[in-house]
């Protein structure tokens, strides 16, 4: 029945009536002593199920998921109304059934509602909701809790089985779910070891080379569980995790594996066997009873991630589609889900309540393989907080203290008549009324630390994962199984990075944010948690490939490394306290990311980068929305707002709901923006496709156009999807790749500039050697041009016959032409005379010259000289030679100077021809002749 009485309107279940007949013996086998207790036998839980199974259909009964009644009052009364509802049959494989024509094809449930409320007709705030909420009015103690809450599940040899403490471990706990089957098993579990092992003779279905590696050895784990009791499954794999949420731990526990394997039916069951979540709930309120030194507060919230999307589904439809859930960075690396509702629940009925809802807003559909598989990953969260109660541990004791100051000063509203908490009588709790309100802080109301007393808080998280599988014959089917298969292999690679980083001491950049599951499960994942998974398999030869890779996948995370801390909030909590406080912290981190921004950018892929400008953005917003808060809260306590300031607040074109908190409506805000935000994203997207799509014909109906969008929308989002499996299966090699070359890349480059450098260091060298080449050559041609100048004058003289020709081989008129043309002949001499370019780099890079590229270049440049030599030597026209002859010859001609007698020159004649003889004959200086003068330009 339905809060606002209305019996809901079931469907009729049609379930398949084959039999169930295991050949296997149904067995739990796991190490913990408590199975033992409920180590049924195999013909005992064949027959109980069988028993179960011959039950007429029920009426009404609409889920598999949750119908467990929850109390013991409610399970009479059931009882005594109506049949027990037998288990649906497990199929015998989940292999395609193709031609079944006799199975209804349920439609797709999305977010219909299974119960008789309308969407439209449920209330958009409940009782419950945190927003209705004074938490002093609503905490749960060992007084509160109903009898029927906990009876029937308290396990004392469980209590006392201090060995059982998987939960305390830093190692996620991994156990096996072999879900019973019509036909032969192809896994064999080893009693006693918690191994299994693949039958030989189905080796040959092990197709995969990662599976065909490991098809013949044992996998061990934690628990090997097999059989369709889940009391035992309850008590090894979550009870310890459940009692460590209540004493302040986070603690999750997912299902993961193929198809129709059986998770669902591992964490809700069904009305006869009730699953983790039923249990988990009912040991709650057990702990609550026997922690009588303790009052808690306790908020669920249920969601799902459907595609891609985190939808609320404890919020009314139609809101909860209009405003989908973001995830938001917190401080401290915890993740903020706004706008999500949360319910204060109070008794185990209030939690079953929720579950219904939300079950009732799941998406499930018919599938090739099951008839109503689960179509998103659905997260049901219990926020546990708690704290020591007075002395006497009476509630009276409170009403002494000082009331819970921050709750109700921030927003200034006392809640009349309050004066601290309120037993519930014992019919029940008292419904909060509207005025109880509180600011709910963040996430939800807080339970305040009062003298002296701290709270732990800590999250509950019990995640039921869709299933991976192959390509459906549907293709809406197809479509969702695509975002399942891409967010599991997102899950795969976070796992497998956690691991290595474990393994190898490393910190690898971790992909959470590729997909929304891992991103909300970062906090856990990354160690703040204790972990269990339960992985189910289905022992038919035609799944063993899926079951093996979901025995590696258990494998891999059995290596993730925890660390699991509790969360205590002491005394100083006061709201604008903890606000400064994540502001400080937020702040610290987000100039420790800005200051790392440059190097990592880097080294980051463009998917990388734009997942931090995300986070970045993520803590910008967030230090905002503090800000504001501690803004508004400050006004507060400095008495400048009261319950009449209504006129402060700005004009709105909606509606305001003045009642809400300052809190809340920042919420609203943020949540406001964040939509308007993905809208324009959404709106950029659509154009960029419609400007992409093939065009229509002009008269293209309305129709076809808007058939045609949702196509091209349709292909990008899948495409969006391919893109990133694929990113996530060759980002990282591809970003080694990049680096390797670009590793290589930069040593040549640098090679490259610093021949660069020594090139122009060379070519200046070059410039300079060129320019003293230059004055060498002018001097030399003023040389040459007096020597010319000399010898003709000396040839028209005649005074070359009066020199001994011992002495010098002078030319005789006309004989200087001679000489000339016989040092050319001689050529072979000359030749291995060093050039003149050789000579003067010699001499111009004195020092330097081994290093000199000059020297370097020189064999080559002797062997083909290069285009400077080539041009000077042409222009030169053999300089060197003449000039080293000329030398010769003019030394020679000094020489013969001294034998020139006075007379001889007569005084004009010698001073024409000498520039001035001195006193000791030595000549002074040569007069340089003009160019008339040159009779020798053949030498040129
Ligand atoms: N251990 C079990 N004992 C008895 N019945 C089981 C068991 N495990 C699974 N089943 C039955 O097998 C069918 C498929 O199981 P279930 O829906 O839990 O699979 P699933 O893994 O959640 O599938 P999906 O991923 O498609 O949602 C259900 O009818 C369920 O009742």
């Amino acid at each position: 029945m339905s809060r606002n009485g209305t019996v809901p309107s079931t469907p009729i279940r049609t379930s398949r009536m084959t039999p169930f007949t295991p050949k296997r013996s149904l067995s739990v086998q796991s190490n913990a002593s408590s199975t033992s207790s409920a180590s049924t036998t195999a013909d005992q839980q064949l027959n109980a199920r069988l028993s179960r199974a011959n039950q007429p259909v029920l009426l009404n009964s609409t889920h598999k998921k949750y119908k467990a009644p929850l109390s013991v009052e409610s399970r009479s009364k059931s009882a005594s109304l109506k049949p027990r509802t037998p288990l649906t049959p497990v199929p015998g494989t989940p292999t395609k059934k193709d031609g079944t024509p006799s199975r209804p094809r349920t439609p797709n449930t999305p977010r219909s509602r299974s119960g008789a409320e309308s969407p439209y007709l449920m209330p958009s705030t409940s009782e419950m909701d945190v927003s209705n909420v004074d938490p002093e009015q609503v905490l749960v103690d060992s007084q509160t809790v109903e009898a029927g809450d906990v009876s029937g599940e308290i396990d004392e040899a469980w209590l006392k089985a201090a060995e059982l403490n998987h939960g305390k471990e830093d190692k996620v706990m991994v156990s096996i779910r072999i879900r019973p089957s019509d036909s032969t098993s192809a896994w064999i579990p080893t009693p006693g070891t918690n191994s299994l092992k693949l039958d030989p003779s189905f080796s040959k279905h092990a197709t995969s080379s990662s599976s065909s590696t490991s098809s013949n050895l044992p996998f061990n784990f934690d628990a090997v569980l097999t059989g369709t009791l889940n009391k035992p499954v309850y008590t090894t794999v979550a009870r310890s995790h459940v009692q460590a949420a209540m004493e302040g731990y986070n603690a999750v526990i997912f299902a993961y594996g193929q198809t129709a394997s059986g998770k669902t039916f591992t964490l809700s069951g069904d009305e006869s066997e009730p699953g983790i979540i039923p249990r988990a709930m009912r040991d709650v309120f057990g702990f609550i009873k026997r922690t009588p030194e303790r009052e808690y507060l306790l908020r669920c919230s249920y969601l799902e991630i459907y595609n891609e999307t985190v939808i609320d589904l404890l919020a009314p439809p139609m809101m909860a589609k209009a405003n989908q859930v973001q995830i938001q960075g917190g401080a401290g690396g915890e993740v903020i889900l706004t706008p999500l509702r949360e319910e204060v629940v109070t008794s185990l009925k209030g939690v079953k309540d929720v579950l219904k809802r939300g079950e009732g807003n799941r998406r499930t559909a018919c599938t090739d393989w099951n008839e109503r598989s689960s179509r998103s990953h659905s997260v049901f969260r219990l926020v546990v907080e708690s704290r020591e109660r007075g002395v006497s541990g009476s509630s009276e004791d409170d009403d002494d203290e000082e009331p819970s100051t921050p709750a109700s000063a921030v927003n200034g509203r006392q809640t009349p008549g309050f004066t601290g908490r309120q037993t519930p009588g014992l019919g029940g709790r008292q419904t909060p009324g509207p005025n109880g309100r509180q600011t709910p802080g963040l996430g939800g109301p807080r339970l305040q630390a009062r003298g002296g007393r701290s709270v732990q808080t800590s999250v509950l998280s019990l995640i039921d994962l869709a299933g991976s599988e192959k390509a459906t014959s549907d293709k809406e089917r197809t479509r969702e199984g695509k975002y399942i298969n891409t967010s599991l292999l997102t899950l795969g690679t976070v796992i497998g990075t956690l691991a290595d980083n474990a393994a190898k001491n490393k910190a690898d950049h971790v992909p959470y944010r590729n997909s929304k599951l891992t991103r909300m499960l970062q906090p856990s994942l990354s160690g703040n948690a204790r972990i269990s998974v339960i992985c189910t398999i289905n022992p038919d030869a035609g799944a063993v490939s899926e079951s093996m890779s979901t025995l590696l996948f258990a494998k891999r995370i059995k290596n993730v490394q925890l660390n699991a801390k509790k969360k205590e909030v002491v005394d100083t909590d006061a709201l604008i306290e903890r606000y400064r406080k994540e502001i400080e912290e937020l702040k610290a981190r987000l100039a420790e990311r800005e200051a790392e921004v440059p190097v990592r950018s880097r080294r980051l892929s463009a998917r990388e980068q734009i997942d931090e400008t995300r986070a970045m953005r993520d803590l910008n917003g967030r230090i905002q929305q503090l800000t504001k808060l501690i803004l508004t809260s400050a006004t507060v306590e400095e008495g400048k707002v009261d319950d009449n300031d209504d006129e402060e607040r700005p004009a709105s074109p909606v509606k305001i709901d003045f009642d809400m908190s300052p809190y809340q409506l920042q919420q609203e805000l943020l949540a406001a923006r964040l939509q308007i935000e993905s809208q324009a994203n959404q709106i950029l997207s659509l154009e960029t496709s419609l400007l992409a799509r093939p065009p229509l014909p002009a008269d293209a109906s309305e129709n076809e156009k808007d058939k045609l969008i949702a196509e091209q929308t349709k292909t990008i989002r899948e495409l969006e999807i391919v893109i990133r499996g694929y990113e996530e299966n060759l980002g990282e090699p591809l970003r080694k790749v990049k680096e390797d070359v670009e590793k290589e890349w930069i040593e040549k480059l640098e090679e490259e500039q610093k021949k660069s450098e020594k090139s122009e260091k060379w070519a200046d060298e070059l410039v300079k050697a060129l320019e003293k080449e230059k004055k060498a050559r002018q001097t030399l041609e003023e040389e040459r041009r007096a020597l010319a100048t000399f010898v003709t004058r000396f040839d028209s003289l005649g005074l070359g016959q009066s020199i001994p020709p011992t002495k010098l081989k002078m030319p005789t008129p006309g004989g200087a032409m001679a000489t000339y043309t016989e040092r050319r002949q001689s050529r072979s001499f000359s030749a291995r005379l060093p050039r003149i370019s050789d000579v003067t780099i010699t001499r111009d890079m004195t020092g330097n010259s081994e290093s000199s590229p000059m020297r370097l270049d020189r064999a080559s440049a002797r062997a083909q000289p290069s285009l400077f030599d080539q041009d000077m030597l042409e222009e030169l026209g053999g300089v060197a030679d003449v000039s080293f002859d000329e030398m010769e010859v003019e030394r020679q001609l000094l020489e013969t100077s001294i034998y020139i007698t006075q007379p001889q020159l007569g005084s004009t004649g010698a001073d024409k021809l000498f520039g001035g003889v001195d006193k000791g004959g030595a000549v002074k200086g040569r007069e340089v002749f003009g160019d008339k003068e040159n009779i020798l330009p053949q030498f040129l």
